[in-house]
């Protein structure tokens, strides 16, 4: 019988209880009506991230250092898929590089895989190869072809 009946206490903890949901329903309401959503729409490599990113640094005290190290690995993998990506071109459109030392550098690159340890960096070749293959001679009649393969806008 006891176990139906509520005290007083019990009553109390009760309205306390529904009194705090109230208080959070009315504070989420007022977070809500200030909270703007924004839909960007666009085509691949238009700018959405960019507009995304650049309203971080500017609104939000940018990025933790933290943060930033995790941005690591994606550079150092887009270092080599563009320079894979390059290669890929040139034997594609059969164009001859110049520079002899620069098919060596193509065939460590082509083999190159990033260590997926962010606090690994890339072999100090890897800047030489990239460097010597963009001074090439024949770069400019693979460009010819940019509409036919991809390269990241940030690539060279
Ligand atoms: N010049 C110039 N480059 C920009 C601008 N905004 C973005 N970019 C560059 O354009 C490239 C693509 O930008 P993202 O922000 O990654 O594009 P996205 O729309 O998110 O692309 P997806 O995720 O592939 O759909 C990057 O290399 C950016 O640095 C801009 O306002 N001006
Ligand atoms: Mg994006």
């Amino acid at each position: 019988m006891g176990m139906c009946m509520s005290t007083q206490n019990d009553d109390q903890e009760q309205k306390k209880r529904s009194q705090a949901i109230d208080r959070k329903l009315e504070e989420d309401s007022r977070r809500l009506r200030r909270e703007c959503k924004i839909l960007l729409l666009g085509s691949g490599e238009s700018g959405k991230s960019t507009i995304v990113k650049q309203m971080k640094i500017i609104h939000q005290n940018g990025y933790s250092t933290e943060e930033l190290s995790m941005y690591r690995l994606t550079i150092y993998k887009n270092v080599i898929d563009c320079a894979k990506s390059l290669i890929g071109a040139m034997r594609q459109f059969d164009v001859e590089l110049q520079t002899p030392e620069n098919k060596a550098y193509c065939d460590y690159l082509m083999d190159y895989t990033v260590d997926p340890d962010p606090e690994r960096p890339l072999e100090m070749k890897v800047g030489q190869a990239v460097s010597s293959l963009w001074r090439d001679q024949c770069i400019p009649k693979v460009m010819e072809h940019s509409s036919e393969f991809y390269l990241m806008d940030s690539a060279p």
